[in-house]
């Protein structure tokens, strides 16, 4: 079924209606402003009592299940399934740092790499969970051949919905040495360095975008093999308060592929 049709009709959507049937009523899934991002973001911990762990766990798990369908280990290249995942100081940070655990679950080697630790228990402790896991932490930014020989593909989650301005060091570096590997990015919410809702024409260019609750306007600009969206935690009311016409996720999965 997955991808199948095209248009989205939120979750009304019924596996027996045809294109031409829903492309009457049905509406294209939402993508969200900064601002309103940060407002739903907002609501699910205020209004619908979410604490941010429960939410984060379910991003990164998203993320890691994106990471394992569009790059099953068995199309891995390199003799070991090494994945760098990158760490920023926020929210994305820490969906890297979960997605990062469940990759190693899923039978992946993970290596971290996380410049800017924020000094709060819920990033100390998704940190310490990694390590319990025998995940190693790298103490600075390989350059970009070392990674294309290293690493199988690299996990962008240096900045998500809430990243403004000019970027600030040492994520300026970072972002210029994944500006040169040639290994897969796949990104986190956001291509890191993107405006998140003009995007970026000389910026990183992921071959795999996963959208958080709902992409954001810059993904209109990614132009990589693989859109998933992930965080399937939406209370349908909140949904149809934002009119995000989400689409309906197959089975019980947590991701679903946009193309
Ligand atoms: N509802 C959801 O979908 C959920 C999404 N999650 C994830 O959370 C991020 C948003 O997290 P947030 O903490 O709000 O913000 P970011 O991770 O995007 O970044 C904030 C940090 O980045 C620093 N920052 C901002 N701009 C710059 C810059 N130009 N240069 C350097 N550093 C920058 C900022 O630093 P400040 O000094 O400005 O505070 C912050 O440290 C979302 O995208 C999802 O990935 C949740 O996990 C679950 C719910
Ligand atoms: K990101």
């Amino acid at each position: 079924q997955r991808g199948a049709c095209p248009i989205i009709n939120g979750n009304k959507y019924k596996p027996e209606h045809s294109c031409r049937q829903t492309s009457t009523m049905a509406q294209q899934i939402k993508y969200l402003g900064q601002e309103e991002a940060q407002h739903i973001d907002e609501e699910l911990f205020s209004e619908y009592s979410f604490s941010v762990d429960q939410l984060m766990e379910l991003a990164g798990l998203s993320c890691a299940t994106a990471v394992a369908k569009g790059y099953p280990l068995a199309s891995l290249v390199k003799s070991k399934p090494t994945v760098l995942v990158i760490c920023g100081p926020g929210n994305n940070g820490g969906d890297g740092l979960v997605c990062a655990r469940h990759l190693k679950l899923f039978g992946y080697e993970p290596t971290v790499l996380y410049p800017k630790r924020p000094n709060k228990p819920l990033f100390q402790s998704l940190t310490t969970q990694c390590e319990k896991m025998a995940i190693s932490f790298l103490e600075e930014m390989p350059e970009a051949n070392v990674i294309d020989e290293a690493y199988n593909l690299v996990i962008d989650a240096i900045f998500g919905f809430s990243f403004k301005g000019a970027v600030r060091e040492p994520f300026g570096s970072i972002l210029s040495v994944l500006k040169k590997i040639t290994v897969p990015i796949a990104s986190v919410d956001i291509p890191s360095g993107w405006d998140v809702e003009n995007g970026s024409t000389d910026g990183l260019q992921p071959d795999m975008l996963i959208s958080l609750t709902a992409p954001k306007k810059a993904a209109k600009q990614f132009k990589g093999r693989y859109h998933f969206l992930g965080g399937r935690f939406v209370p349908p009311v909140l949904e149809q308060k934002y009119q995000l016409n989400l689409p309906q996720y197959p089975g019980t999965d947590c991701v679903y592929q946009l193309n």
